[in-house]
């Protein structure tokens, strides 16, 4: 088994309610996404990635559009958050993500993890597996979601 590794940024809104320091407030991050692949190496020569686990651009292509495209600059907002899921309806065509957990680091690599694992799982026919996502925050705050 080998892994690959493919890293991608978005920035996005949130705000962690009920947090008794400054996570309360709105604020945003420039997120960055580390999708890990495992399994074994393409050995048929000759063809596109012979030699390679799979192409990184295969891993970008599915989480650009079911991750990047939605979440990119929007507002990631726990659907219990009353007061800022008003504040967002009311503004017109506001792209927000309605998140049924709170928008900890924690949550949402764990919530990319759910999305991402049964469309790798589909394109990559059982030959290969989303081992792992890893959500960076900020430049030294993380979190990593494996099953
Ligand atoms: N376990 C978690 N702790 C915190 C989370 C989280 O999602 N999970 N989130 C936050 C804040 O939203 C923020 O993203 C982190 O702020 P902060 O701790 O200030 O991070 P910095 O890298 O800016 O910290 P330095 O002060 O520069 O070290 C808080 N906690
Ligand atoms: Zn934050």
């Amino acid at each position: 088994m080998i892994n690959v590794t493919k890293k991608l940024e978005f920035d996005a809104g949130h705000r962690i309610p009920h947090h008794k320091g400054k996570c309360n407030n709105l604020h945003g991050h420039r997120y960055i996404l580390q999708i890990t692949i495992s399994g074994f190496l393409n050995d048929n020569f000759g063809e596109s990635d012979y030699g390679m686990l799979i192409d990184f651009s295969n891993i970008k292509n599915i989480a650009q559009k079911y991750i990047l495209d939605i979440w990119d600059h929007a507002f990631l907002v726990y659907e219990k958050d009353q007061l800022v899921l008003d504040f967002l309806k009311s503004i017109p065509n506001h792209k927000t993500v309605i998140l049924s957990n709170v928008p900890t680091v924690e949550n949402l690599a764990k919530e990319i993890y759910k999305i991402l694992e049964p469309l790798y799982e589909k394109h990559f026919s059982n030959i290969l597996f989303l081992k792992s996502i890893t959500l960076y925050e900020t430049p030294t705050c993380w979190s990593e979601y494996s099953k």
